[in-house]
This record gives structure tokens, sequence and C-alpha cells, in this order.
């Protein structure tokens, strides 16, 4: 008779989960024959550098690599070290886990003592189901559960960029011939199409909704309100946005710095016209709010790319499509200079004495995707978390708590 997957019986109610020492009735997926306890799981999946051995993983050696507690290699304990504010951005591929890792991070870094934020610039926000609370309403809104202060916040990307937006279409106009107009550039509005500042704000390129959202998370931790989090910490939106993100501020530099020196260049020329013909002086709204959003996405490029204070953490998964956008991932965010030092291999089949058949297959094609990590020149450097698949879906604080506790050491 062919064998059959059983989810582990026990399958707490969303708001039951007690605390951490009864976490580990929260069950991993498992064979019929396979009575593992999760706690024994917990502590073998751990961390282990890819580069330590070359050798292709076969069943045995996986059972044997993960069944070695991260000695050596604590990546959170130096996560977790001092006072100054640290920025963790975890981005990866649609679906992998992103939002429960990014959770789970910020809940440990509350339970030790830090004040955290934990910030979603996916338009598709997760947050709230993840904390299984209503963190919904664009403000920071504190997470019940954890030791040190924890708040979270859902930013809104398209009312970002609308409030920026509404700047331009003062007096009905629309988009960029009206910003032109106030200006006095009219007449060059044509001429200027290549520099696609009208596209920039009629139909804005992918990317912007993110980064006018970090740069709003950048707003409110540069006021003094808000100076208490030490630990920061991002779940971004899928790989794509992220690659956009990155080239962003470089394309608007570009776009609002040529156009903002046009501006200047002929400004005594407008203003002498203005004075001939008693017109009023250009509005400066708009010109302004560009400029602002031009030094802001500054900030989020030196942000991305500031080695002391900043980390980006690859989540992924062991397929080999998931694998292949992570090494892409890696590369681009290599060619832009951002840091990376961990990859999370989220959702592996835990250790088993005996599978079923589904299990083995799955196991043998996880298998296979952890060569590839291992082979690929782009993700063999960086440090692999391995983060076990449960058989409960992780929501509210103390199920983030136990992933936590197993992906964070
Ligand atoms: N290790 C795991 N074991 C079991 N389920 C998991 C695990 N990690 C994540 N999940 C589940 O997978 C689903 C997707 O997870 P999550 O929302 O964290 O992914 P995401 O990458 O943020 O998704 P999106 O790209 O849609 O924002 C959720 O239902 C989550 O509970």
């Amino acid at each position: 008779m062919a064998s059959r997957c059983v989810a582990s019986t026990f399958s707490p109610p969303v708001h039951s989960f007690a605390p951490r020492t009864s976490m580990a009735t929260v069950g991993l997926l498992s064979c019929p024959l396979n009575t593992l306890k999760t706690q024994s799981i917990a502590r073998s999946f751990s961390i282990l550098s890819l580069s330590a051995s070359r050798k292709p993983l076969t069943k045995s050696l996986l059972v044997r690599s993960v069944a070695t507690p991260a000695e050596g290699v604590a990546v959170f304990d130096d996560m977790v070290s001092g006072t100054d504010r640290k920025y963790y951005m975890l981005g990866g591929k649609g679906g992998v886990g992103k939002t429960s890792c990014a959770a789970s991070l910020a809940v440990k870094f509350a339970n030790n003592g830090h004040p955290t934020l934990v910030v979603s610039t996916d338009p598709a926000h997760s947050l709230s189901d993840s904390f299984a609370q209503d963190l919904t309403g664009g403000t920071l809104v504190p997470v019940e559960g954890p030791d040190a202060p924890l708040f979270a916040l859902e930013i809104n990307p398209e009312k970002a960029r609308e409030e920026f937006r509404s700047a331009t279409k003062k007096n009905g106009g629309t988009g960029v011939k009206d910003f032109m107009d106030g200006m006095g550039l009219g007449m060059l509005a044509e001429q200027l199409g290549e520099l696609k500042l009208g596209e920039l704000l009629d139909t804005p390129p992918p990317g912007l909704d993110e980064a006018i959202a970090i740069s709003k998370v950048i707003q409110f931790l540069e006021s003094q309100e808000y100076s208490m989090f030490t630990r920061i910490v991002f779940d971004t939106a899928p790989t794509g946005h992220t690659l956009r993100l990155l080239s962003l501020p470089d394309f608007l530099d570009a776009s609002i710095g040529k156009i903002l020196k046009l501006r200047q260049k002929i400004a005594s020329a407008t203003s002498a016209i203005k004075s001939v013909f008693g017109q009023e002086e250009a509005r400066p709204d708009a010109a302004d709010k560009l400029e602002r959003l031009r030094e802001r996405m500054i900030k989020v490029r030196e942000l991305f790319r500031d080695t002391d204070s900043t980390e980006f953490v690859i989540v992924t998964i062991p397929t080999v499509m998931a694998v292949s956008e992570s090494s892409r991932l890696h590369a681009s965010l290599k060619k832009e200079n951002v840091p990376v030092k961990s990859l999370i291999v989220n959702q592996i089949l835990p250790p088993s004495v005996s599978d079923c058949k589904f299990c083995a297959m799955k196991r043998k094609d996880q298998m296979r995707a952890l060569d590839m990590i291992r082979g690929d020149p782009e993700l063999s450097s960086l440090t692999l978390i391995q983060a076990p698949l449960v058989d409960v879906e992780i929501r509210g604080v103390p199920a983030l708590r136990f992933l936590g506790d197993i992906i964070w050491k």
C-alpha cells in the first residue's frame, strides 16, 4: 500500500499558542512512521556554512549536516549585538516566506531587548496576517506579545506616491505639463520628453512606490519621537521590485537633477519675462517636492549600501526556480554594493527516518536545489540558514517566536 503523508494531529487554534516552553507542540510535516520530536528538529535545523564542504548532499549527509548545531556561525549574535541602529531587509521571490522570516526576526530582536520596528513596503501587505493582529493604517502600531517594544508599520505605497503627486496636480492640471507650466517651462515640456519625468509622475516606474515608502520610513525615523528604535526590519516586495528599486535612485537622480538644473539655468530669464508681463511667481511646490524626493531617494540608496548599518537577507526555498532567482538577486545586489551575508533556505522537509513516496521525491528535489546552491558561484559564499517546513501556519507572536528560535541562531 502506498504510504501517505499525515500532518501532526496537534493543530493549535490561531491565538492559543502557549509561551515558548510549550511551542514544541507545533508540528513538523511527518510521515506515518516518523515520530521525530519537534524540539530535536529545531535543534538539528541550523545554520551551516556552505563553504564547509563541496561534496554533493546525499540524504544521510544532509541529516548529518543539519544535525550539527550552528557552532561557530553565530549569525544572530552578530545581528543582535550593539545598540546602534541597524537595518535588515528581507527579500526574495514571492511566497517563499519573507514575511514570516522578517516578522520572526523582529520578534527575536524585541525579545532580546531591542526596541524594534518591522515595516512592510510590499504593496500586498501580510504583516497583519503574520502577527494575527490588525496592523493596518499606515502608522506605527504596537505589536502585542514581545518583551521589548515592537511596532509594525504597513506603508501604503500608493498613498505615499499620491501625496507626492498631488503637488503637480494643483490648479486642475495634470502631470508633467502642469508642473512644467507652473515653473514657466511649458514650452520646454516636449523637448524634455526624453527625461521621462512625465512617466515618472503619471505612470511611475516600478519601484517608485516602494522607494517612496522606504523614504517615508526614513522620514519617520529621523524624528526624535522614533529615535528609540535600534532595529528596523523591512519585509520587502518580491525580487523584481527590489531590483528596480535599486536602480531607481540613479534614474531619479538623473531625471530630477537635470530638470532642476535646467530650471535654475533659465530661472533668471523666466523671472525677467514674468516681471515684464506681471505674472505671479512660479509655484515652488512641485520643484521643492521633486528636490526633496531626490534627496530622500539618495538617502534610500545610501541606506541600502551602508555596510555598517544595513544587511540584506535573501530568503528562498529549495526549488530550482527559487534558487535561480536568488542567484540573480544576489548578483544584482552585489553589483549595486548592497551588503548580503546570509541566505535563508526556508521550508526544507525535516529529517526523517522513513519517508513516504511523496516525501522521498520531494526530499530528492530539495537535495538537488541545495546542491545547486552549493555549486552556485553567487550563493556559495553566503552563510546558509536552513529553516524547516512546519505543518501549521506560522501566525501570531508565539508561533513567530518559535520559528525565530529555529532560524535565527
Ligand atoms: N517554514 C515554513 N513552514 C510552513 N509554512 C511556512 C513556512 N514559511 C512560510 N510559511 C507559510 O507560507 C506562506 C507564505 O509565507 P509568507 O507570507 O511569509 O511569504 P512571503 O514571501 O512574504 O509572501 P509574499 O511574497 O506573498 O509577500 C504563509 O502561509 C506562511 O505561513
